[in-house]
């Protein structure tokens, strides 16, 4: 049976094999974001032995994502599992911080762009509290060192727990408040930098059930939302682009965009392709809630 890779893995390992990273980092590096032993083993080997193989998928794929359409039965309109009612009914949604305001809306894909979602302070204390946390987000790009090709791919992360601190509780409480999607539907939030060069290429939040490596991550439930919090004002660039809607929201310090993009019948929409642009100056700092559509954590 041949190994179904997922687009964005068959093109990160095509990126590795670019750069020069060893087999065995590549392995490591799949093993540490969760893939399983053997589709780690038999991605690599796809990717390490039979390089044209993995061209080959990668053009396929990419051709096949161009194509992809809605399936044909559903509505014009899509009417996602979640939306934030308020922000439909009116410009502002009362929160325990103040009023956070809507400042752009599109019905497909679903998506809000939000202001003051979190406060100047919430941002500042919230950078500060995962810059010293920050690991390795891809343990093969920090070994490579800072070169300029490298640097395109490396944003640092961290991975925090719900309640971690008040300031994490509180920020999760709001969440709730606003979307309606209980805690613990949420993974922990995710604080990611991004320097200079640093982008987040086009995907899409929910699962391929499609995918061997992905599939794991379905049991804890699809994902069905997600709020990105920008914690800086960026100088250049960092746009979270929506191609598909032609949408462009730009980083500002407590503003956030938030997406929804499954339907009542728990279909995924592929509308909701998405990513962020490469910062040309300056820093972006987000914090990113993904939520799924029943509870995460227990
Ligand atoms: O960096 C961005 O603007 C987008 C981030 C994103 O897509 C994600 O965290 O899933
Ligand atoms: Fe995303």
């Amino acid at each position: 049976m041949s190994l179904q890779l997922h687009i964005d893995l068959a093109r990160w390992l095509r990126d590795r094999l670019d750069d020069g990273t060893t087999r065995e980092l590549v392995m490591a590096s799949m093993l540490n974001t969760g893939y399983d032993a053997k589709t780690t083993e038999q991605a690599c080997a796809l990717a390490f032995d039979t390089p044209e193989k993995l061209d080959d998928i990668i053009a396929k794929q990419a051709k096949a994502a161009e194509n992809a359409k809605p399936p044909a039965t559903w509505a014009e309109e899509f009417t996602p599992s979640h939306t934030i009612a308020l922000a439909e009914a009116r410009n502002r949604i009362p929160a325990d911080h103040g009023d956070i305001r809507i400042v752009a809306r599109s019905g497909r894909p679903y998506v809000l762009a939000l202001g003051n979602f979190l406060t100047a302070d919430e941002c500042r204390e919230l950078i500060e509290y995962a810059r010293g946390r920050m690991s390795r987000a891809t343990v093969v790009n920090s070994v490579d060192g800072g070169d300029a090709v490298d640097e395109r791919r490396t944003s640092e992360l961290v991975m925090l727990r719900l309640a971690e601190t008040a300031l994490i509780d509180r920020i999760d409480k709001r969440i709730e408040a606003m979307t309606g999607i209980p805690v613990p539907h949420g993974e922990g939030l995710q604080v990611m930098r991004y320097g200079v060069g640093a982008e987040y290429q086009a995907h899409y939040d929910y699962f391929d059930f499609a995918s061997p490596g992905e599939a794991m991550h379905l049991k804890f439930g699809q994902r069905i939302a997600t709020l990105v919090m920008y914690l800086n004002d960026v100088d250049g660039g960092g746009e979270t682009i929506f191609p598909n809607g032609d949408i462009e929201v730009v980083p500002q310090t407590g503003n956030a965009v938030y997406f929804a993009y499954t339907d009542r019948e728990g279909r995924s929409d592929t509308m909701s392709f998405h990513g962020g642009a490469p910062v040309t100056s300056g820093e972006k700092w987000i914090a990113t809630k993904w939520m799924r559509e029943r509870p995460y954590h227990s």
